[in-house]
Formats: structure tokens, C-alpha cells, sequence
């Protein structure tokens, strides 16, 4: 039998809670009642940039956060005076095949990523320079930190995985730990599923970009897979003033009919191959819409005279474009993505339909589980070689911005923008949660 609890006497509990009260208050007073949170995301922008979301977060609750990085990456970065930027210069090994001045995966092609994990690996020394000297109560890592949990732990310094990715991908392409760590790829340190298998078992807790709204039973497995803590920590959604917009951008926009314009953009990372480029010019200029196409330097790859023959109606740029503030933009209608979770979240925190052109990684996941919820459309493709045509680009993204049956996608992108991915108290309620949990745990 369990005892029964003495009763308080009203002066007793009116007492208790004015101890309570001046701790607090102290506590307040008192710097160190504040956390310190290191945060080291890979290096990679569609990582970066929600990390410093994250980070912005933690430093409005009065938190001190460092943000670790390398030195251009952080000066590719908006300039956000609440976070301490911690920059640790990339070695770069004589016999890694890393290009002069590569720093994060939009300077190098996919092939290779692979160096560039590697030059990452010798930041390992620098960054437990760091953590010894400056003992943050969290570390905020990402999921090809192997080597950072044993370090961290050795310190007692808390760990924190922050996945970028969502639940489901993050089950489909990872599965449990001890799967990722002694599975059959003999591989060890360049092995992804190694890195992140490792990753994942040395953390305390596993924050991820996603809200139970969208997918409460991925959520959950996850917490089952891994036995430890998942906090979905929101969906990090994007605001209309993330970004400077530059006169000109604004200006042709502002000229575009209200949602009429597609904006088509790859993220940072995938490398698309020039008869793909030329089959996604030729959709676009046949689609006889207005539209913005953000391009990584493949310009050289576009259809002669397409500049030309588009001109007006198209702008292709080739240069960092203010993707937030574009999205943002009330003549924007859809916008050709290749669905990387951060431009996914991006298009639908303003309510943009999405024609999906996944290429790799998460991708083909979260189109396929988008487009079971009609907030978007996939490009059609060949199943085996992965060809499409660009007839079928045209009827894509016509259907979903202006035709009458692809109503739906538009309905539901709105309706997706009010109640999950725009709907900001129920997005800062998540941050809020593992913010505390960051604040109940502390080392
Ligand atoms: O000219 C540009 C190009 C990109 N961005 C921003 O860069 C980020 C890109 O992120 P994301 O859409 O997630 O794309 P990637 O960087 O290509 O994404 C990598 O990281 C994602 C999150 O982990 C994964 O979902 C993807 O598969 C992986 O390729 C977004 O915030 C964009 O707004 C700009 O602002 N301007």
C-alpha cells in the first residue's frame, strides 16, 4: 500500500510557492540559470539554414548558442548577431581529392560528397578543442557526426541529435542503429549508414524537423526503433522576411498576375544532368506561364535561344536566390521542386502547390507521401531509367497551378498552410517543447 500524502496547510502551500516564486526570480537574475547550447550541423545549406533557424530560436528564450561551422560557410550565412559563430578551418589533406576552397556540398558535384566527409572527419580535434574549453550544456548535432557523441560524452556534455530530415524518411533510409553499425557494408568511416548509425546510438534525445500532424505514426516508430526520446521539434516554417529581396526580383514579381508564376528550384545539392535541364526548359517555355527558375550553374545546359525566345515571361538566375521571400510572393502559383524537406516546408509555410521532380536521397519519399496527400504533383517518370518528357512537364504544372481539375492541390496547399505548415503558435509550440526538455536536462 502506498502511504497517503500529508495534507499541506494552506500557510505551508501559500510558502512553498513564494520560495518557489524568488528562486525563479533569482534564477533569472542568476546568468547561469541559462543554458549554453553549442549547435554543428553538417555541411550542407539545406542543414545550415535550419540550424540557425533552430538556433534563432534558443537564443530568443536568453540562451547563449554557438554555431559551429567553417569559416566560409559562416560568411555565407545571414549575419544574425544573437548567435555566436564558432568557425573551425577545414583541413584539407593533400592526398583528399576536395577541391580548393570546397567547404560545403553545393561546392562540390555529388561525386563527390564523399571528400568532403572526409576533410570533415579532421575537424574532429579542433571541435574537442572547443568543447573543452567552452563546456556547453548541449551539443546540437547532425547525423553524420560520429565522432562527436564520444567526445561530448567524455565531457559531460549533453547530446542532442537534430535530424533535418522527417520521420518516415528518416525509418525508410536508416532503419534501427544496430542495423546502421553492424550492418553488412564493410565500409567504416565513409559509410553513411556507419556514420549515422553511430550518430543516432550515442545521442540522449533525437530531435526531428516534423509536427504529429503530418505523420504521427512515423514519430512514434522512430521512438520505438531507436529506445530513446523523440521530440518532433516543428516544422521550422519559413518567414516572409528570412530573406533580403533584391529590387529587381520584386519588381518583376509584383508585375506577374496573383499566382501565375512558377518558381522552380533544386536545393543545393542534387546535380541534374543536361537533358534533364532541357527537358524541364522546354516544359516550362511550352507551359506559356510566367516563371523563376533558380539554377546551380547550368545555364551552359539550357536549350539555344531559350533565354531568348522566354524572355519577359522567364527569368533564369544563376546566382544564391531569396527562395523564402520568392515563395512568399502572391503571384507565385506552384513552384517546381525537387522536394528536399526544407523547400517542401518552405513552399507550404505560404501555401504553394508543389509540382515534385525528386532526384535522390528523401526525396522520391516525401513526393510520394505529399502527393498521397494531393498537396502537390509528381513529374511523371520512367520508372526504369528515370526519363520524362517534357509534355509531360507542361501537363503537370499546368494542372496544378491553373486547370480546373487540379483545383485540389491548390485547396489542400492552403488548407496545409493554415492549420500545419503557416500555422505559427502550433510551430512554436514544438520549439518551445524541446527548448524546455533542453532546459530540464541540462548537464
Ligand atoms: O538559391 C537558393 C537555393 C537554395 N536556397 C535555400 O536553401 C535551402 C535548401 O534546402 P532543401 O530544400 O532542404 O534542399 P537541399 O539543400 O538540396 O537539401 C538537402 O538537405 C535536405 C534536408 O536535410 C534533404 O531533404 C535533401 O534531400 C538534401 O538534398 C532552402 O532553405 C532554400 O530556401 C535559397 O534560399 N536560395
Amino acid at each position: 500500500m502506498f502511504k497517503q500524502k500529508k495534507k499541506k496547510s494552506f500557510k505551508e502551500v501559500v510558502t512553498a510557492s513564494l520560495v518557489s516564486q524568488r528562486r525563479d526570480r533569482q534564477n533569472m537574475a542568476e546568468p547561469n540559470h541559462k543554458l549554453h547550447v553549442a549547435v554543428f550541423p553538417w555541411l550542407a545549406l539545406g542543414h545550415m539554414i535550419p540550424y540557425l533557424q533552430l538556433s534563432k530560436l534558443i537564443a530568443t528564450k536568453g540562451h547563449t548558442v554557438s554555431f559551429i561551422s567553417t569559416p566560409r560557410n559562416i560568411a555565407r550565412l545571414p549575419k544574425t548577431p544573437s548567435i555566436n559563430f564558432v568557425s573551425l578551418p577545414l583541413p584539407h589533406a593533400v592526398d583528399n581529392n576536395l577541391p580548393e576552397n570546397a567547404e560545403s556540398t553545393t561546392d562540390v558535384p555529388e561525386t563527390h560528397i564523399a571528400y568532403l566527409k572526409k576533410a570533415f572527419d579532421g575537424l574532429s580535434e579542433p571541435f574537442s578543442q572547443f568543447l573543452q574549453a567552452s563546456k556547453p550544456d548541449w551539443i546540437v548535432y547532425d547525423i553524420l557526426h560520429y565522432w562527436v557523441p564520444p567526445i561530448a560524452e567524455k565531457l559531460g556534455v549533453r547530446r542532442a541529435l537534430f535530424c533535418t530530415f522527417n520521420a518516415a524518411s528518416i525509418i525508410v533510409i536508416d532503419g534501427p542503429s544496430s542495423i546502421m553499425i553492424n550492418g553488412r557494408d564493410p565500409r567504416k568511416t565513409l559509410n553513411d549508414s556507419y556514420r549515422t548509425g553511430l550518430a543516432s546510438a550515442g545521442s540522449e534525445v533525437i530531435a526531428i524537423r516534423t509536427c504529429t500532424e503530418l505523420e504521427p505514426e512515423w514519430i512514434q516508430l522512430l521512438g520505438e526503433i531507436q529506445g530513446k526520446p523523440v521530440i518532433p521539434i516543428g516544422l521550422l516554417p519559413a518567414k516572409a522576411t528570412d530573406d533580403d529581396v533584391d529590387d529587381d526580383i520584386r519588381e518583376w514579381l509584383d508585375r506577374q498576375r496573383a499566382k501565375s508564376v512558377v518558381y522552380v528550384a533544386l536545393g543545393t545539392e542534387v546535380t541534374v544532368s543536361e537533358k534533364e535541364i532541357q527537358g524541364l526548359a522546354h516544359g516550362l517555355e511550352l507551359s506559356g506561364l510566367p516563371f523563376f527558375w533558380t539554377i546551380r550553374k547550368a545555364s551552359v545546359f539550357l536549350p539555344d535561344g531559350f533565354e531568348e525566345r522566354v524572355k519577359g515571361r522567364g527569368v533564369v538566375r544563376a546566382e544564391w536566390a531569396p527562395q523564402g521571400r520568392i515563395l512568399s510572393h502572391g503571384s507565385v502559383g506552384g513552384f517546381v521542386t525537387h522536394c528536399g524537406w526544407g523547400s517542401v516546408v518552405e513552399g507550404l509555410s505560404f501555401g504553394v502547390p508543389l509540382i515534385m521532380f525528386p532526384c535522390n536521397l528523401d526525396q522520391p519519399l516525401v513526393a510520394r507521401m505529399l502527393a498521397g496527400m494531393n498537396i502537390g504533383r509528381e513529374i511523371p517518370r520512367n520508372e526504369l531509367d528515370g526519363s520524362f518528357t517534357s509534355v509531360s512537364v507542361v501537363e503537370t504544372i499546368r494542372l496544378v497551378v491553373v486547370e480546373e481539375e487540379g483545383k485540389i492541390y491548390r485547396d489542400n496547399a492552403e488548407s496545409m498552410q493554415k492549420n500545419v505548415f503557416g500555422n505559427r503558435r502550433l510551430q512554436d509550440q514544438y520549439v518551445d517543447s524541446f527548448i524546455k526538455f533542453l532546459e530540464n536536462h541540462r548537464a
